[in-house]
């Protein structure tokens, strides 16, 4: 069975929640110290709602064990992951040729050179896609190396194109390539060789 790559989203709970923080983020970072916002209310607030937050948490080994049940895309990574704040959150679906791809949109708390992408933010999305294009294709790995080259700068406020492939399993070497494209543009592309090694999940 194809594992599932939209990552169980659900419309409440944690990823409701995990959405708001996300526009929180955009939203402190869009405002700076320009805004005329009272930051110092602002922060007592986001406290208050962390302080709530810490005071229920479960046991740190619990909620490890939580996050690594079942199969399939995981649902707490910094990529895709629609409870966790820090993600874009990338979606993918699976193309006819057995590559994935995801159209995702980012703003300014992935800036890095002026209205562009961090070239880590980059890194870190096609680690993942790639990763996940391996276990779209049926074997999976962990990254070994990941050669990225930036061609262009990769453009903040528009879609962008984020996919990758897997290209040969030979024993436990995986080669896997992908690219993240704006306006059909190659952006930055990536070649990545993983070793198929599966660490043990929390119980
Ligand atoms: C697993 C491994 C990479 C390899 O260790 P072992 O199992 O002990 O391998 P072993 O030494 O037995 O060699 C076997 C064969 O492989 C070869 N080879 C090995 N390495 C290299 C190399 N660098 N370069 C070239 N070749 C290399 C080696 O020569 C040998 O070849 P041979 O058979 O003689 O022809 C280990 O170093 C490690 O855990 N590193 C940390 C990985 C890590 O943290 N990654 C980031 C987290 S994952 C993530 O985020 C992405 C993701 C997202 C979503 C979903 C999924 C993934």
């Amino acid at each position: 069975m194809p594992m599932d790559l939209q990552a169980g989203r659900r419309s409440c709970g944690v990823d409701g929640a995990a959405a708001a923080a996300r526009r929180v983020i955009g939203a402190l970072v869009r405002a700076g110290d320009i805004s005329g916002a009272d930051m110092a209310d602002i922060a007592d607030r986001l406290n208050a709602v962390a302080d709530d937050l810490e005071a229920q948490a479960p046991p740190l080994r619990d909620r490890l064990v939580n996050m690594w049940r079942g199969d399939g895309n995981t649902r707490h990574d910094p990529a895709t992951g629609p409870e966790n704040p820090i993600a874009p959150p990338l979606a993918y679906v699976g193309r006819p040729d057995g590559s994935i791809e995801s159209t995702v949109t980012l703003d300014l708390p992935y800036q890095g050179p002026p209205s562009s992408v961090h070239g880590g933010v980059s890194a870190l999305m096609l680690d993942h896609t790639l990763g996940v294009a391996n276990g779209w294709a049926g074997t999976s790995g962990m990254t070994a190396e990941l050669t990225l080259r930036y061609h262009h700068l990769t453009p903040l406020f528009e879609p962008l194109t984020v996919t990758a492939r897997q290209v040969s399993v030979d024993g436990r070497k995986i080669r896997t390539t992908g690219a993240i494209s704006a306006n059909g543009r190659p952006c930055v592309t990536a070649e990545g060789l993983f070793i198929a090694k599966y660490p043990p999940r929390p119980r």
